[in-house]
């Protein structure tokens, strides 16, 4: 099987809900094992609607945490333990459930563990085997984590303060999430990535959580709030010391790089700039009284290239580090990402009424449904096969491209939940969070997915 799976997750109602206001609904399983869903509408002014067999499973409201684990984030460890990159999305309307499935509000009890710490708790189980008999400190494994919010083009790194870093593609194809450049002395200018805790115990893993978690509105559901109009973005990978200093070295590499190739640069300027007159009539000739001193270009540009080597040099021993580890886990990532509110979908086909927004709002909609357009198309052409991936669509697959792209299979380690309330009030919002999954569920399936 090779397909992305999405499952539906039916939260309880809450106390505030009435019974009798509970959203009708029928499951019926087809004969690829997939399900289709249908809804009663609560009002005759909306027609009933059902879903194609696009589901490989529905959760219902007593299904606690841990069930859901060990059907959509246990079967993916393995391969995760193999060095691959799985990625996981949870989408559904503000309230639906999705903080309380990702992060989870209980961090005692490992039954009710949102599904990033119980991922953590078994991966701790299996390293610390693995580190048996391993003395050396910088070799033992851990669990680096990165938690940011995704707005635009612009990441809020949750584990550095919520600091702002932004989503570009670099020289080299690869998407690169930045901080603020830092000037520091000599010249020399630093630009971090987003910030990786090493957390070598599960402890320290759930301390890093908790803090990053404490810089997250979440929990105070309204449809207005700043948790629901931004994608937050969890990335576990497993690490060792070694790897993360010579990762660090890189950095440190590139930032001595700087002042020399900028100084490469000014020498050619000032050089050519001298070696030039201007005419009475305007043109440039060359400056009879100067000849330009290419020794002193061929000079700087020398150091330049020496430094470029010693940065290449460094991003090799990263390479080496990874090429020579014992485990095969090293570099293994899980990627959580709790999708914006699915009020912030815009369906053409959908005839659901949508809560007031205001301009800014509307404006952040129309990024969100192009995120979340763009990943379904992703998840599409990946289903397909196809050559060309489109991750440049939006600023949330160029960040998710390193991840899919790290993938073992086309998809069947990914999985998308839609959590989903059941009340009638929440008819519509439901009923948008669906239609969406269905339409990711055919596009990841097979090649006759539309
Ligand atoms: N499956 C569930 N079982 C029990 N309680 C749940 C379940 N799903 C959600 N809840 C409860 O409902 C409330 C809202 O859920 P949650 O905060 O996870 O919503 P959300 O979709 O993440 O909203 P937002 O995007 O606004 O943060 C929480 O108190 C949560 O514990």
């Amino acid at each position: 099987m090779n397909q992305f799976r999405v499952f539906t997750r039916w939260r309880p109602l809450s106390t505030s809900d009435s019974p009798q206001t509970e959203i009708k609904r029928k499951c019926e399983e087809h004969a690829n094992s997939r399900i289709s869903m249908s809804l009663v509408p609560p009002t005759k002014s909306i027609r009933p609607w059902t879903s194609e067999a696009a589901f490989t499973h529905v959760f219902e409201a007593t299904d606690h945490n841990k069930c859901v684990f060990d059907a959509v984030v246990a079967p993916t460890l393995p391969e995760v333990l193999k060095g691959h990159c799985c990625n996981l999305f949870a989408y559904g309307h503000s309230g639906s459930g999705k903080s309380h499935t990702i992060m989870g509000y209980d961090f005692s009890n490992p039954d009710e563990f949102g599904m990033c710490l119980a991922a953590a708790h078994h991966l701790f189980e299996k390293l610390e085997t693995l580190n048996e008999g391993n003395h050396a400190a910088a070799l033992q494994l851990g669990i680096g984590l990165r938690m940011y919010e995704l707005r635009n083009k612009t990441a809020f790194d949750l584990l550095n303060g919520r600091s702002s870093c932004h989503v570009r593609e670099g020289y080299d194809g690869q998407t690169h999430i930045r901080g603020e450049t830092e000037v520091l002395e000599n010249g020399k200018v630093r630009v971090r990535p987003v910030v990786t805790k090493p957390c070598w115990s599960f402890d320290d893993f759930r301390k890093e959580l908790l803090a990053g978690l404490a810089l997250r509105a979440t929990g105070t559901s309204t449809v207005h709030d700043q948790s629901s109009r931004t994608h937050a973005v969890l990335e576990l990978e497993i690490v060792t010391r070694a790897l993360l200093d010579v990762r660090d070295a890189v950095i440190e590499r590139q930032s001595e790089l700087v002042p020399v190739a900028k100084r490469a640069t000014d020498i050619y300027l000032e050089e050519n700039v001298k070696g030039v007159v201007q005419t009475p009539e305007g043109k440039y000739i060359p400056n009879p009284d100067y000849q330009i001193d290419q020794a002193r270009i061929d000079a700087a540009e020398g150091q330049k290239a020496e430094f470029e080597s010693f940065v290449k040099k460094a991003e090799d021993h990263v390479e080496e580090i990874m090429r020579s580890s014992r485990h095969d886990c090293l570099g293994g990532k899980l990627v959580f990402v709790d999708l914006a509110g699915s009020e912030y979908y815009h369906d053409k086909a959908a005839s659901v009424s949508r809560p007031k927004q205001s301009a800014q709002e509307q404006q952040e909609g129309r990024q969100i449904n192009t995120d979340l357009l763009a990943l379904k198309e992703v998840i599409r052409a990946r289903a397909l096969k196809q050559a060309r991936i489109p991750f440049r669509s939006s600023p949330l697959t160029m960040v998710l491209r390193g991840h899919f792209m790290g993938s073992s299979t086309v998809n069947s380690h990914s999985a998308m939940i839609l959590t989903v309330s059941p009340s009638s009030e929440q008819f519509a919002a439901t009923m948008n969070t669906l239609k969406y999954g269905n339409l990711v569920g055919l596009a990841g399936g097979d090649k006759t997915a539309r």
